[in-house]
């Protein structure tokens, strides 16, 4: 801890149904944490992810110290939509599924002992400067919009499976993605894409197109296992057509990045990134953004975050 301990004015932001409502205790647990300590908490709640990002967004312009959000990858991206271009710092306590950013940060993600020690101590400090990608696409009423994404942008394989299991009933629990992710397999065929890194467009058939500001996605899923969240750059993966049993084989080597290795798998590296094909799903942070086309550009040092700059 600092020498002189600075009073902060922290809003926490907590979604009670992040992992499927198995981690809502950590939430109230944070504030209370945190107040304890002597830091003054807005505590905010909604039935929602709508309604919080309305009152979250009022609750950021009184410029607080701190906007933590108690949560998955969906809330990291609420946080880094709210405050991207602004100089409020984001904070994670992760109760999420996934918990890639905060994986990418290195922070603890399966302790909230930690988590929220590790955030104390942050809030200490000045703040880490990470790149923020900015996505721009038309949403589903074929309007131009932009949203910010944090971590990871999938636009195949990975954002089909990600949308099936969003559309079942049931089960409730992350056996859903287990069933969502053996039914899209049985369904794999190439998507015909076409891809543009910076200046440079080319078509290729391809089952996955993701982009990595971090590192993983899938809850430890490395996919461009050397990204950097500083380096001012978007790692782009592109997965050429496999074989099914292919597929399923070099499938577990990403939990290490090692199927970077692997022929069909190449990582480019680019700021603007259009990624375009016929019916196409596009996810980011594990939220729905809607679909292809869009366009990509990684904003140098739009985010602040309460984590360490790495030494
Ligand atoms: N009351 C609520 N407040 C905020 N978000 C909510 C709420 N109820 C449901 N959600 C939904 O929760 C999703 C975000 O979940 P979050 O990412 O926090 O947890 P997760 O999905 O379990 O974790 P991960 O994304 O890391 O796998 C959003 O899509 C949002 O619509």
């Amino acid at each position: 801890m600092a020498d002189h301990f600075q009073v902060k004015r922290v809003v926490v932001a907590i979604n009670p149904s992040a992992s499927f409502g198995t981690t809502r205790d950590i939430g109230p647990a944070v504030v209370q944490t945190l107040r304890a300590m002597g830091h003054e908490v807005t505590s905010l709640t909604e039935p929602d992810y709508e309604s919080l990002l309305t009152t979250a967004r009022a609750a950021v312009r009184s410029k607080p110290d701190g906007f933590v959000v108690v949560g998955g990858d969906g809330m990291v991206n609420l946080g880094a939509n709210l405050l991207a271009g602004t100089k409020v710092p984001l904070g994670i306590v992760p109760s999420g599924t996934g918990n890639d950013m905060a994986r990418s940060l290195g922070l603890p993600f399966d302790d909230t002992e930690a988590s929220v020690d590790a955030l104390a101590e942050a809030l200490q400090h000045p703040p880490r400067v990470v790149d923020a990608g900015l996505i721009h696409y038309l949403d589903d009423d074929g309007v131009p919009a932009e949203r910010w994404f944090a971590c990871s942008l999938s636009a195949g394989f990975d954002a089909t499976v990600n949308e099936r299991a969003n559309l079942m009933r049931h089960p409730r629990g992350p056996s859903r993605y287990i069933i969502a992710l053996g039914i899209e397999l049985v369904r794999l065929k190439p998507i015909h894409y076409t891809v543009t890194l910076d200046d440079r467009e080319f078509v290729v058939d391809a089952n996955m197109v993701s982009i990595g500001n971090g590192i993983s996605l899938g809850g430890g899923m490395k996919i461009t296992p050397d990204a950097r969240l500083d380096d001012g750059l978007l790692d782009v993966m592109i997965v050429r057509p496999l074989s099914r049993l292919n597929f399923i084989r070099i499938f577990p080597s990403v939990f290490k990045g090692t199927h970077v290795r692997h022929p069909k798998v190449s990582i480019d590296r680019a700021r603007r990134v259009r990624i375009a094909g016929e019916g196409v799903i596009v996810y980011a942070d594990g939220e729905r953004i809607g679909r292809a086309p869009i366009d990509v550009e990684l904003v140098p040092g739009a985010l602040r975050v309460l984590a360490a700059t790495p030494t």
